[in-house]
């Protein structure tokens, strides 16, 4: 089943999970439309074939449907889903989708033989009808554009979605720079700030708006102008701000783009806002989900056929890329928690919270976006002069280095040396040449290697 919000890999995870069930001997289903599928049952519930998931690797969305079910959420609905499942001689679910999807199927679960109970003594099966079926076995895929699942590194979508965004926010700064505009892009995420940190460290955006690290309330207008002015007092012609939906100030008060837009308008900057909506959601998986998706739905078939009534639900997900089985109860709980953590003005805790490289990522999108140019830098003897040196095959991600290196040289002190012509340009003197700020202005998303 896929369920809650679509994200890119989905349709990747049904097929792994299809085929993987195939390969080890189950009888697989496509639950159609998430929880209404159980729920309604009858042709929603469909037996799926090795040849039905032909071609969904490359498909964006989720081609057996999702939905958000009301009914699911009463006893009731979860009653009839149970008889239909067992009706069906389905003894396991799997279920790709977000924190409520998943906590949905564990509550299924845990409800579960309660439910077989009243379905005997309301005389709708018999004690022979429900003998296999004593115990419901869940497993959970994180599918969410957000990321905002902890105990996993990544969702499956995320990653598509990030880079949907940094492709739209490159087809925007054409605009941008041509008119020397200034546009607030609003990205989705719900309350997770992960695609906005990102989409800010891949596109070199001036400015971010994320939940986890509110700015000061009444005073970010201030630090968002003097940002951008000093952006644009460097040479820069463009300005670009992200503001995630979910963003706040540390009073709890929502940013909008609106509200951003206000202050850069009031800075002198002709402002446009760009809401990117559901085309982030749209398009086909990039490489990454569908191995992700892939990986993890075999994960999952592996995991009904190991699991026992006394084990707790598996979440699968992924940790230093490799694929792991958490229990899905604590991951959910601890996702809620960051939730707390950012109602309860604990920003610290919910930027922890996140997942391990959270925090890491602001801070190196900090020093590569030079929020300040005066705190960071290093007493006089305390700079070096650093060179930097491409050797062999040029690759995409090169030019996007060396401008973070140069940024964070920059805002400590240190000068940063391009060195042409590799290691050659070691032994010819005349090779160097010093990387200032603007000389390494948009290289994120240029290929080649500039020096
Ligand atoms: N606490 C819950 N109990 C039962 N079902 C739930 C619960 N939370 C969510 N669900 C089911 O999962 C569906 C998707 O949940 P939702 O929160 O909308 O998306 P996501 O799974 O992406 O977080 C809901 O429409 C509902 O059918
Ligand atoms: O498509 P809808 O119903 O408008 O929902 C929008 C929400 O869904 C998302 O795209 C994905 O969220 P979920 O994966 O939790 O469903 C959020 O980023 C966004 O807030």
């Amino acid at each position: 089943m896929t369920s809650g919000g679509d994200a890119p890999g989905m349709n990747p995870a049904v097929r792994a999970v299809v085929r993987a069930g195939i390969y080890y001997g189950c009888d697989v289903f496509a639950v159609y439309e998430g929880y209404t599928g159980l729920v309604e049952g009858g042709d929603l519930l469909k037996k799926m074939g090795w040849e039905d998931v032909r071609s969904y690797l490359s498909e964006g969305g989720t081609n057996i449907g999702t939905a958000r079910c009301k009914e699911f959420r009463q006893r009731e609905g979860r009653l009839t889903a149970a008889y239909n499942m067992v009706i069906n001689g389905i003894d396991a679910l799997i279920v790709c989708g977000g924190d409520g999807s998943l906590t949905g199927a564990d509550l299924f679960r845990s409800e579960w033989p309660s439910l077989i109970e009243e379905l005997v003594s309301s005389g709708k099966l018999t004690t022979k009808e429900v003998e296999p079926y004593k115990n419901l076995t869940i497993v959970g895929l994180v599918g969410s554009i957000d990321n905002d699942m902890s105990s996993t590194d990544a969702t499956i979508g995320a990653f598509s979605s990030l880079e949907r965004i940094s492709e739209m926010v490159d087809y925007i700064d054409a605009t941008a720079k041509s008119h020397s505009r200034a546009f607030v892009v609003e990205v989705m995420g719900r309350h997770c700030g992960w695609l906005g940190l990102m989409s800010g460290l891949s596109t070199g955006a001036d400015f971010i708006f994320i939940p986890e690290r509110p700015p000061k309330a009444g005073k970010w207008q201030d630090d968002l102008k003097k940002v951008c002015s000093r952006h644009r007092n460097k040479g820069k012609r463009k300005t670009t701000v992200i503001v995630a939906e979910g963003a706040i100030d540390d009073e709890l008060n929502p940013i909008t783009s609106e509200d951003v837009k206000k202050v850069l308008v009031d800075l002198g900057l002709d402002t446009r806002i760009t809401t990117l909506g559901h085309v982030q959601r749209g398009g086909t998986a990039v490489a990454y989900d569908r191995m992700l998706a892939t990986l993890q739905g075999v994960e999952a078939v592996r995991a009904v056929l190991e699991t026992t009534p006394d084990t707790p639900s598996p979440m699968i997900g992924i940790l230093e890329n490799k694929i792991v089985r958490q229990p899905l109860v604590e991951a959910v709980k601890l996702t809620k928690s960051v939730a707390d953590a950012i109602e309860s003005k604990n920003f610290n805790k919910a930027m922890n919270l996140r997942d391990s490289s959270f925090e890491e990522a602001y801070n190196q999108y900090l020093a590569t976006s030079i929020h300040d140019d005066e705190s960071q830098l290093l007493p006089e003897g305390e700079r070096l002069n650093i060179g930097i040196v491409h050797v062999g095959a040029s690759s995409s991600g090169l030019n996007a280095a060396t401008r973070a290196a140069a940024l964070y040289c920059i805002s400590k002190g240190h000068k940063l040396y391009g060195i042409q012509n590799g290691f050659s340009g070691l032994i010819e003197l005349g090779n160097l040449k010093e990387l200032n700020w603007l000389d390494v202005e948009g290289w994120h998303n240029k290929g080649g290697w500039g020096v």
